[in-house]
């Protein structure tokens, strides 16, 4: 991500700023006391730093802000106190396929603050060391922070490990939260009742209708969202005659995109998640930055230490929360945190809480052999590294090359002696470049609807073909992802799917697909408790796999973390030599062709993966895994064929009636030595059974090899 984008995620949104006025009071409350400090001098703001540190250590007993969703107080604190923390380029490594964000790497603090604040905070910091040395001193002397940062936080297994019982004391913390909070609008949706004295008879939210097409009054629009949000509650009651509830929902999502910025297509799909009042919830919390949160990198330090280093540069922080011992969640920094001598040293990387999850779901091992197969820019990878203590090995891929270079420059910035960095489409490159892995991390591109509140772009710029693309390159990749692993692997056989978006089409949709195709993996729990809710089981009239409900899903409006999906699958068998990794219908490729670039290079590759041993010796149609979809496999092989041939700068339909059966080696257009065999083969198939098909493929496969061979060895 760019510098101007973090600058902009850092502030409200420019018209919704005098209007914003929060459901919850806590926030109004909040946000006056925000005007009152924004016009405090700067000695003032950095006493009042001062003072919270002082503040926190005198005060022992005070809940910590877990899981970076921080408690009621403080919450209702945050927005005052904290100012724009300067960000690193490397914070959101989950925005899809931004191939500059390592590129400003050393802008970041330019941009995130301004001239007098750093000039300021490092005099301060020469002026106030000893200072601050004094509040360290006094804090390893029985002072609360001693509880914050507790002895155990070695370098253990353990340490990284998340016990249930702290994913349950936070859980129930959240709950407790969120229940206040949702009582707390409720409230406020009754007293709006009582002040418009229509008790049992709701408000015309439908009059202001003739005012369309005139600007928006933001405030009389959030107050017809609140309304129609109430009506809705108790349609029987409140909602006017003759008015159905579907041109109630209608208003609503009218209102929504427009108060909010969303596409109407966007916002309907997001709205469909929820009841409307969480909807407005969620669609709320899109709008507020979520916490700045690091990660401790104990390749080179640890978390009490990396602490008071930063805490001693004026940095305001906390544990993100029991459940992380790595992660540290910044109130305020007078120092860029992407420039610190601790960041250029490689003690942290900045990185969303949700990050952390899939990488604690994957739990990989010392001496285990990984892959990252979408790393970049690599706050996956390197935790990863951190988790197996720099041994075994990481493969970290990414298919971007810019992005790719960002990956490099984290690694060795961190230290990860363990990770070999590839550039190749993981959809094509694994497992046939490389398989049988302990674990893979699959971190898929998305369309980011869970990080709406850092890239405000995504409410505009995903449109029905993206839902169509994205959840297809996310299965093909998902089910290049189980075909790499080891499902003999002694110590792993999982994989980890992921994505910072909240849909189901790119969730749940995406799980329910690769179970159909392998039927050698099934869902396990994550082992990340009961912190986030459930996955579906079922969405719109779609049910989905019983055990879907061991994924887990995280919202900015409940968890206080970025939207974000963990799903992890264990392999319980081989897969299938001559199952292709692709294998989406004619139906779904036809839109994503057309869709994207990640699409349109769908056609180009034969992504039928390698075998390995035993599975070679499969025979997947008359297997345990069922037979051939005819169909797919049929439309796949010709397109594969013709395209095959497009490349080769041939007219398919020119070349084709050439062809003779069963006779590869007569092929107008030859292929060339690395393309894979099974795909010059298959274009045979489609005029014959299924079991002709495998038959005869098996053949020509050999027959085929042993041609190339006698040609290598002609050479
Ligand atoms: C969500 S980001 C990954 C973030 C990363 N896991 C981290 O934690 O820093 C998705 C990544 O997938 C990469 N990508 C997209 N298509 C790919 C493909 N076909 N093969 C491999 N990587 C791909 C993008 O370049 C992008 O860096």
């Amino acid at each position: 991500m760019g510098v101007g984008r973090r600058m902009i995620k850092q502030g409200p949104p420019p018209p919704l700023d005098e209007s914003k006025i929060s459901i919850l009071k806590k926030r109004k409350a909040a946000a006056a006391e925000s005007a009152a400090k924004a016009v405090a001098a700067k000695k003032r703001r950095r006493s009042d730093a001062e003072e919270e540190v002082v503040t926190k250590k005198a005060a022992p007993k005070k809940s910590k802000v877990n899981g970076a969703a921080t408690s009621k107080t403080e919450k209702t604190q945050a927005p005052a106190k904290k100012k724009p923390v300067p960000m690193d380029s490397s914070d959101e490594e989950d925005l899809e396929m931004e191939d500059d964000e390592f590129d400003n790497l050393d802008g970041v603090s330019e941009g995130s603050m301004d001239s007098n604040d750093q000039v300021e905070g490092l005099s301060d910091l020469e002026d106030d060391e000893p200072e601050d040395d004094s509040v360290v001193d006094s804090d390893e002397d029985n002072h609360p922070r001693e509880t914050m940062f507790s002895d155990d936080e070695d370098l253990s297994d353990a340490e990284e490990r998340l016990t249930a019982a702290n994913i349950e004391g936070l859980s129930r913390k959240l709950d407790a939260e969120r229940q206040a909070e949702e009582e707390e609008a409720e409230q406020e949706l009754q007293d709006a009742a009582m002040q418009t004295n229509i008790a049992g008879d709701g408000p015309d939210v439908f009059a202001d209708q003739a005012q369309q097409g005139l600007a928006p009054d933001l405030q009389l629009l959030r107050q017809r969202i609140t309304d129609t949000i109430r009506i809705l509650g108790d349609l029987k009651t409140l909602g006017q005659a003759g008015k159905s509830r579907a041109e109630y929902l209608d208003l609503l999502l009218g209102d929504i995109c427009t108060y909010y910025g969303y596409t109407r297509f966007l916002a309907e799909k997001l709205f469909n998640l929820f009841t409307p009042m969480e909807a407005f919830a969620f669609f709320e919390a899109n709008e507020t930055p979520r916490p700045v949160v690091i990660r401790t990198n104990t390749l080179r330090t640890n978390r009490r230490s990396l602490a008071q280093a930063l805490i001693n540069r004026g940095v305001v922080l906390e544990p993100v929360g029991k459940w992380s011992k790595v992660g540290l969640q910044v109130f305020e920094s007078p120092v860029p945190l992407g420039a610190t001598p601790e960041y250029l040293a490689g003690h942290y990387i900045l990185q969303a809480a949700s990050s952390f999850l899939p990488v604690m779901a994957l739990a990989p091992q010392p001496n285990e052999r990984c892959l990252d197969m979408a790393a970049a820019p690599g706050g996956k990878t390197t935790y990863m590294s951190a988790l197996m203590r720099n041994t075994g090995t990481v493969i970290a891929n990414d298919a971007s090359k810019p992005r790719a270079k960002g990956l490099i420059g984290n690694i060795h910035r961190l230290g990860c002696k363990n990770t070999i960095v590839t550039n190749m489409d993981a959809r094509t490159a694994f497992p046939k470049a490389m398989g049988g892995f302990d674990r893979v991390l699959l971190d898929a591109p998305c369309t980011g609807t869970g990080v709406i509140s850092k890239d405000p772009g995504v409410k505009t710029s995903k449109n029905e073909r993206d839902f169509l693309a994205i959840p297809h390159m996310q299965r093909q990749l998902l089910l290049a992802a189980i075909d790499s692993v080891d499902h003999n692997s002694k110590t792993g056989g999982y994989v980890v799917y992921s994505t910072c978006s909240v849909t189901v089409e790119e969730n749940e949709s995406v799980v329910q697909y690769v179970l159909r195709k392998r039927p050698n993996v099934k869902i396990v729990d994550t082992g990340l408790g009961n912190f986030g809710s459930p996955g579906f089981i079922s969405y719109m009239g779609k049910k989905f796999d019983a055990k879907m409900a061991l994924t887990r899903r995280y919202f900015p409006h409940r968890e206080n973390v970025d939207g974000f999906y963990v799903c992890k699958l264990k392999k319980i068998g081989p897969t299938p030599a001559a199952k292709p990794t692709d294998e989406t219908t004619a139906r779904e490729r036809r839109p994503a062709r057309a869709g994207s670039q990640a699409a349109s290079t769908d056609d180009e590759i034969d992504r039928t993966p390698i075998g390995h041993g035993e599975e070679d010796a499969m025979d997947f149609e008359g297997g345990a895994f069922g037979p051939f979809e005819e169909t797919e496999d049929t439309d796949r092989i010709e397109r594969a064929e013709r395209n095959r041939l497009r490349r080769k700068g041939l007219n398919p339909k020119a070349v084709k009636p050439k062809k003779t059966k069963g006779d590869a080696s007569k092929k107008p257009a030859e292929p060339s030595q690395e393309e894979p065999k099974a795909e010059a083969t298959k274009k045979e198939e489609p005029k014959k059974s299924s079991n002709q098909a495998k038959g005869e493929k098996k053949t020509v496969t050999k027959s085929d090899k042993k041609e190339k061979k006698a040609k290598k060895a002609a050479k």
